[in-house]
């Protein structure tokens, strides 16, 4: 095979070139001959003309002696040469006076003298081509005559043919030395070429971008069509492969059976989904109000597998097993929940002082100043290290598909890719990213980003904090970006960054338990004592100074101000589960809401009524979702959100396609609801108008709009935010076997 390839190549550039050399001889060798003749006649010209002189004198006296015997005897001797014929005399009459016995019987004087204009001095007789010259002699007494000298031509004839002999052994030598040559060339960038395509199927300079080596000079304009045509394809396959599979728990755990190693993988978060708390003789079990925690943990119940959190709890020590493990959920264990313990002071430096002090305003931009200590980075750097220990511990293999979640792990891809340089590790940032600039006053902002470009895939939100990382990247760390792929290349690692809008498990899990819309409604309020057509508005949030709770709070008194005919006729419930309360901002915040709320009641209650009932104690997550139901309007007004799924939680809820969302601009899940009420809640009269339409909405109107969201939120629910990560992650695996693979046959 290769030889008849290899035969057919050769060919391809022989034959033109014989045919090219072959055309070349044929058009040489008649010039060749031309010109041969012309030097030879030339030649025969001076020849003769210094014979001529030579024999005038002698001649010239043998003829006025009129020796004839003298005459021919001359004459005879001077044909001795070789390539002299013949000689005649001819005398001033024109007749052949004298003449050797070899001049052609043909050529008499008349025709001697005469010279054709075409062929020169050159006569064709019988017996083959000869040159004549005529020279005239003077001699005494006004007698005169002419000497003929005939040469013979016949050598001009043989020295053509060796000539063409000569020029066609030339050509042929020339063909087989450039043919040798040309294959020989031919071959070597053939080779060059199939090692060049081969190296781009591999994705060296396409796929992977920044792997060696990099494709050939010459082969560099294919590499754009051949990664614009990839990427098409990927794309393509990307849509095709998520909006295909109807994503719910059991997709997922396909997908990672599939396409990964198995079905266990491993989620570090510093929040853990159960806390265990004594009260009294009693331990109960909390779930925390966090939306890491409401996104991760359906998607862990689905994937099994393990677990690393810190055990925060006050019983959460007594509820581990010896290796510091507990099965939950603990009605119906699912997968295994590793707790990682931290002394106080640990927890102060790493949680609350680096991460919450640190960076999560830094990150947020909601007019906190970030505390940055030396002491807290040790604490962060040092908790980093020990839950990457225990990721090597908890893997049951050396290429484990980890998913590391949110700002307390910046450090953590880095750490285990040390330990396990084959982990697949994700990394998905939920809460927003900042621009260069503001991210740059981290003192240890390269350390940061360096530990997170060991992870293979990094997930953000939204596109938006994807470009302010590979900006941020590309201000402060020697890296390559590959910004059609959105990749990062540092010593070795890629690292994909991509983003993946986080979202809610559907169905909601209590579709199947909840009391009907209609109940929640009158239950709820019942409980605060008011009438049945009374309105509520809601707001669930941490008590976190980035929720624009107060922003919240002043809207609605503005709505009483500009509305007074909802005074006693409305009521917003603040859901405020206490949070990071050991840090002085968040105690003063605390304390903010709470002063706020007692104002605005102060200025407008009557009677009983008043206009903010604020419910500052955790609520679990299913009597969240009874306020939920029972809301005429949601408000969601964060400051600075990543995605914020209280939004998506109460479309979710909505299962009588009713209530309103207003919602800030400033949270990611504008980005996809688009039919919420957007507001900027720095904007208080905009947004106590936006509630006032709110509660004047049409109910069909509600419902077009909730109908949408609630499409929106079942299509993208969080198994496919996780699975559409595993599936790139997958990708990524593939190509690198395949690479290695075809790296290797080659
Ligand atoms: O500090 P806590 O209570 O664990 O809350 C942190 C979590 O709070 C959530 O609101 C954020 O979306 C997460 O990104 C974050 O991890």
């Amino acid at each position: 095979m290769i030889t008849m390839r290899s035969l057919r190549l050769s060919l391809r550039f022989i034959i033109p070139l014989v045919i090219a050399l072959t055309l070349l001889a044929y058009g040489v060798v008649p010039l060749v001959d031309k010109l041969t003749l012309r030097w030879s006649v030339r030649d025969m010209d001076i020849r003769s003309r210094l014979i001529a002189n030579t024999l005038h004198d002698p001649l010239a006296e043998l003829l006025q002696q009129g020796n004839k015997t003298k005459i021919n005897s001359l004459l005879l001797r001077a044909i001795q040469d070789e390539r002299l014929l013949a000689l005649g005399y001819c005398g001033g009459d024109g007749k052949l006076l004298y003449r050797t016995s070899t001049f052609p019987e043909s050529l008499g004087c008349s025709s001697a003298v005469s010279q054709d204009k075409a062929t020169g001095p050159l006569h064709m007789l019988p017996q083959g081509a000869v040159h004549v010259a005529t020279y005239p002699m003077d001699l005494e007494g006004g007698r005169s005559g002419s000497l003929v000298l005939v040469h013979d031509m016949s050598f001009v004839a043989r020295r053509s043919a060796d000539t063409r002999k000569y020029v066609i052994m030339f050509f042929t030598l020339l063909g087989i030395v450039v043919s040798v040559i040309t294959v020989f060339v031919a071959h070597l960038s053939w080779r060059g070429w199939i090692d060049g395509v081969r190296a781009m199927l591999r994705g060296e300079g396409i796929l992977r971008p920044f792997s060696q080596p990099a494709v050939a000079p010459e082969l560099q304009p294919l590499v754009g069509d051949l990664r614009t045509l990839l990427r098409a394809l990927d794309t393509e396959r990307r849509f095709a492969d998520d909006a295909t599979i109807t994503w719910s728990p059991d997709s997922l755990r396909k997908l990672l059976h599939k396409q990964l190693t198995g079905e266990r993988i491993i989620v570090v978060s510093n929040r853990e989904p159960y806390i265990h708390i004594r009260k009294d003789e009693r331990i109960e079990v909390h779930r925390p109000a966090s939306g890491l925690v409401t996104a991760v943990e359906p998607v862990m119940r689905a994937c099994s597998g393990t677990w690393i959190a810190h055990g925060s709890g006050s019983a959460d020590r007594e509820t581990v097993d010896r290796y510091d493990r507990a099965q939950v959920p603990p009605e119906h264990p699912e997968y295994t929940l590793r707790r990682i313990w931290l002394t106080k002071a640990e927890e102060s430096g790493y949680y609350y002082g680096f991460a919450n002090e640190g960076l999560w305003p830094l990150c947020h931009i909601a007019h906190v100043r970030p505390i940055f200590r030396s002491s807290d980075w040790q604490q962060y750097v040092a908790i980093n290290q020990r839950f990457a220990d225990a990721v090597v511990k908890e893997a049951d293999s050396d290429d484990p598909v980890v998913l590391v979640q949110d700002y307390h792990f910046a450090l953590l891809p880095g750490m285990i890719r040390r330990s396990l340089p084959k982990a697949t590790i994700i990394t998905f940032w939920h809460i927003p990213w900042p621009n260069p600039e503001s991210f740059g006053i981290c003192p240890w902002r390269e350390e940061l980003l360096k530990g997170m470009l060991g992870s293979t895939i990094l997930g953000f939100h939204t596109p938006f904090h994807c470009k302010n990382f590979l900006e941020t990247v590309d201000r402060y760390l020697e890296t390559r970006i590959e910004h059609e792929s959105s990749t990062i290349s540092r010593r070795g690692t890629l690292t994909m960054v991509e983003s993946y809008p986080i979202s809610i498990q559907w169905p909601p899990p209590w579709q199947d338990t909840q009391a009907p819309v209609e109940q929640c409604r009158a239950d709820v309020r019942k409980e605060l004592g008011l009438p049945s057509n009374h309105k509520i508005g809601l707001g669930v949030d941490r008590q976190d100074y980035t929720k624009g709770i107060l922003e919240r709070f002043r809207a609605v008194e503005k709505l009483l101000e500009l509305h007074p005919e909802l005074v006693e006729r409305f009521t917003f419930i603040q859901i405020a589960a206490p949070t990071r309360s050991a840090l002085d901002d968040y105690q003063a915040f605390e304390a903010q809401v709470r002063n706020l709320a007692i104002h605005i009641n102060q200025r407008f209650s009557s009677g009983t009524w008043q206009p903010i009932c604020l419910k500052a104690e955790h609520h679990e997550p299913e009597e969240v979702n009874r306020y939920y139901r029972a809301a005429d309007v949601c408000m969601v007004t964060s400051l600075h959100d990543g995605m914020n799924l209280v939004a998506k939680e109460f479309v979710a809820s909505r299962d009588d396609e009713q209530g309103v969302l207003v919602l800030s601009q400033f949270t990611g899940a504008a980005h996809e609801l688009h039919e919420a009420l957007i507001v900027n809640p720095y904007h208080i009269e905009q947004t106590a108008e936006a509630l006032y339409r709110a509660l004047i909405m049409p109910d069909l109107e509600q419902r077009e709009r909730m109908l949408s969201m609630r499409a929106l939120v079942r299509d993208f629910n969080v198994y496919r935010w996780a699975g559409r990560m595993l599936l790139d992650a997958a990708r990524v695996r593939q190509r690198e076997k395949l690479a290695t693979r075809i790296g290797g046959e080659s």
